[in-house]
């Protein structure tokens, strides 16, 4: 059922793109299904798009299916960037980076004039932060970083159970060859202010809450699509 909500929640994306668009290409379960769909109305309708894709996966698949592909050297300011999300909020602030991507996923939707969330009902949250939060790091200093990610938490009050996260016996390694703490914050009262908060660590590349880039989103329910923001 959630492939399928996640399917429904593409497909009314795939909507907002027009003929001529630079587009950005989210990564996950989610993301996949709009640019298959989007490979599908290409060839349909020899739709002209051209895509940066947010990781090496998505950039594979996009190649699979027959959706152009560029850069952001090539082309560094885009209309629109579809993405999933690990968790989305009433105010359209997000929890991204479950699949890793988070780093180039945010460069790409800074870029982006418009950002449109692709989720299953399951990712609309009241409170962000039930979703360990990803944080993507550099491997060198990892102690150090560690000890200043706990800290900075511990200063503020909050108590968290930071893991690297693991591929098998080793770190996960990014596209970018860091590493990716995985906070387990349970609730985060004041996104702006941690996210702030994270950004000056040294050590740190980038963080998963997602704030001010998002402008519209469609949940997909069994009976139906909910759009928040606009689309
Ligand atoms: O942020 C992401 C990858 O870094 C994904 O968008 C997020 O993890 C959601 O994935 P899925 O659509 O598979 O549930």
């Amino acid at each position: 059922m959630s492939d399928e909500l996640k399917r429904r929640a593409a497909k009314r994306a795939l909507q907002a793109v027009r003929p001529g668009m630079k587009l950005g290409l989210g990564t996950g379960s989610t993301a996949e299904h709009f640019v298959r769909l989007l490979g599908e109305r290409i060839a349909a309708e020899s739709l002209e798009v051209v895509c940066v894709p947010t990781s090496e996966a998505t950039r594979n698949l996009a190649q699979e299916v027959g959706v152009p592909i560029t850069t952001l050297e090539h082309e560094p300011a885009l209309d629109l960037t579809v993405d999933g999300a690990d968790e989305i909020d009433s105010q359209l602030r997000l929890i991204k980076g479950g699949g890793g991507a988070l780093l180039r996923e945010k460069i790409v939707a800074s870029a982006s004039t418009r950002m449109i969330v692709i989720a299953d009902e399951s990712k609309h949250v009241g409170t962000l932060g039930r979703f360990p939060l990803p944080v993507e790091v550099v491997p060198f200093g990892l102690a150090a970083t560690r000890r200043a990610i706990v800290s900075l938490l511990g200063a503020r009050g909050l108590s968290t159970s930071l893991e690297l996260r693991q591929k098998g016996n080793d770190p996960f390694v990014t596209d970018n060859g860091n590493y990716i703490f995985d906070l387990k914050l349970g609730a985060i009262d004041e996104p702006e202010r941690l996210a702030a908060d994270l950004s000056k660590i040294p050590g740190v590349v980038e963080h998963g809450l997602f704030i001010g880039l998002c402008s519209g989103a469609v949940i997909a329910a069994p009976d139906g699509e909910e759009i928040l923001g606009q689309l």
